[in-house]
């Protein structure tokens, strides 16, 4: 007769990464994994060096999302840095997760990632993730299924899922649990993240600033949180933003017509921030260009990489 505890399975636990090319659906996955509560601790871990999206609590295991950009050819100070960040990040996670969308063709680009995570961490367990199949049909999702299985190889496992309705996220977390070690939680159960507040609000502002623009201002956009002030005698928090531009003409896209898309950028990030604080907020965003700062070491200190 076997006791209760010879049939709990063993407590998991492990750093994810998610890599892909742009708009493949990484930063939906995270936050749809992990749900939408964000809660936050100025307790960073001796654990890792990275910066951590969210974490998936189950009582079964805890799963560590952690961010990562992607490699790219080093023109700039801060391409480097990027890439040395992106090759740690790739050889200290327990799983790479290579996010392919169901509705588009695999490409060169595509391809250059996985080549690269295969040679960067050839040891670390990788999932092929085919992601927005709320897009297409079974046929499509399966074609899509093989073809990331032959581009990744017999070792890697390939999950299909979607963000946005829902389908099959339980399978990918049963997958990614099964791919960790036995482990105790790194985190106390309800912290989330532990992005500081301020690394937050910078990166939704800056989300909601590269919304639709992504291509034309890939690395241009810095964002630095100056100020953050309860208001007295009210529930209205003050938060100061600049957004650093390294050209004229980015600024103008940034702030659009008669200020029309910068208001809109306010908006939404206003939202986010919110939801963050659990207060009211008043946003105020102000555009600057500081030249070349992707070259400068000092100002590459100041904007926090
Ligand atoms: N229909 C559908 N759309 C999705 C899904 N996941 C993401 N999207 C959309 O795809 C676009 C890109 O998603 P993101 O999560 O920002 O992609 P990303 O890979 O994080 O993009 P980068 O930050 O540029 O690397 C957004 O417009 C999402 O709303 C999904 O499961 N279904």
């Amino acid at each position: 007769m076997s006791t209760p505890s010879s049939q709990t399975p063993e407590f998991r636990s492990g750093f994810v990464c998610f890599v892909g090319r742009p708009n493949t659906g990484k930063s939906t996955l995270t936050n749809a994994l992990v749900g939408d509560k964000i809660a936050i601790t100025s307790n960073r871990p001796q654990t890792t060096r990275h910066a951590i999206r969210g974490i998936v609590n189950r009582p079964d295991a805890q799963l560590i999302l952690i961010d990562t950009p992607g490699l790219h050819r080093p023109r700039t100070l801060l391409g480097q840095r990027l890439n040395d960040v992106v090759r740690d990040t790739y050889s200290e996670v327990d799983v790479i997760c290579v996010c392919i969308p169901a509705d588009e063709a695999i490409g060169p680009g595509d391809r250059r990632i996985v080549e690269q995570v295969q040679t960067i961490a050839p040891k670390t367990r990788k999932v092929g993730v085919v992601t927005k199949i709320d897009r297409v049909g079974p046929e499509k999702v399966a074609s899509q299924l093989m073809a990331l299985s032959a581009l990744m190889g017999p070792d890697a496992e390939v999950v299909p899922c979607s963000a946005k309705s829902g389908r099959q996220l339980d399978t990918l977390s049963d997958v990614l649990v099964s791919l960790c070690d036995e482990g105790p939680a790194f985190y106390p159960d309800g912290e989330l993240t532990d992005e500081p507040e301020q690394v937050l609000m910078a990166e939704f502002i800056r989300e909601a600033a590269l919304e639709g623009v992504r291509d034309e201002l890939p690395h241009s956009l810095a964002v630095v949180i100056e100020e953050v002030v309860p208001r007295d005698g009210s529930e209205i928090v003050d938060v100061y933003a600049h957004l650093f531009v390294e050209r004229d003409s980015q600024k103008g896209i940034i702030i659009g017509r008669k200020g029309a898309r910068l208001k809109e950028v306010g908006t939404v990030a206003r939202g986010q921030i919110e939801r963050l604080l659990g207060t009211k907020v008043y946003l105020d965003l102000h555009v600057k260009v500081a030249k070349d700062w992707q070259r400068d070491p000092k100002q590459l200190g100041r904007l926090g990489f």
